[in-house]
């Protein structure tokens, strides 16, 4: 059927996770799945091999991944002549309010603005707090905005909130999307 490239750029491993339950999902639809971090020169080397591209970051500090960035920038061009998705990665997807939401929002419109691509397809999903993870400084700055947003600010154990039946939702939408344009231009044959 053909082969997605599930590249992601990932500081404490949760991107890396959903990237990989996206890359389950696809299987099972009966897809080939490369998943590799923006960080690996064999992500940027699996693009042109790839029927369809996916990219997903986290979010730290008000912004995603700078690799993630430097990723699109160099094959924006490949990307966007295949069925092309983004999935971002934030503790603001995980809150249930006005201002996070509007965060979120944020966050997507400032990715597209900057590195001018326009992915097809997009999904914002929720992170999590690993305090395991963490050094000293971070892990008492986490416990902070913890306090204020999810209220887990027990630093002896690790939060997951991404809602795993959203990920596989958006794998299984992306999957028809390609299907649907299997044959076409944008699936890569010639019109
Ligand atoms: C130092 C730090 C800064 C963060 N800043 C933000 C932020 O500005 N907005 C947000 O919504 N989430 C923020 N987060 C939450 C992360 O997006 C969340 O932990 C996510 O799961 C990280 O994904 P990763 O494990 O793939 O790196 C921050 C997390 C850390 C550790």
């Amino acid at each position: 059927m053909g082969t997605i490239l599930v590249a992601y750029g990932s500081k404490e491993g949760q991107t890396e996770k959903i990237a990989g339950r996206i890359a389950m999902a696809l299987a099972a639809h009966g897809y080939d799945v490369r998943t590799e971090s923006v960080t690996d020169d064999a992500a940027g080397e699996a693009v042109a091999d790839a029927d369809a591209v996916l990219v997903g970051s986290s979010i730290h500090m008000g912004a995603h991944s700078k690799q993630v960035y430097a990723f699109v920038r160099e094959y924006r061009e490949d990307i966007e002549a295949r069925p092309n998705g983004f999935f971002q990665v934030s503790l603001s997807s995980a809150l249930d309010d006005e201002d996070a939401r509007a965060e979120v929002a944020t966050y997507i419109d400032e990715f597209v603005e900057e590195s001018g691509w326009h992915p097809e397809r997009m999904a914002a999903f929720g992170g999590a707090l690993r305090y395991s993870e963490y050094g000293f400084l971070t892990r008492m700055v986490m416990k902070r905005i913890a306090k204020g947003a999810t209220g887990d600010t027990d630093a002896s154990r690790d939060y997951e909130y991404t809602d795993w039946d959203e990920v596989e939702t958006f794998a299984a939408d992306f999957a028809d999307f390609v299907d649907s344009t299997a044959g076409t231009a944008a699936g890569g044959a010639a019109v």
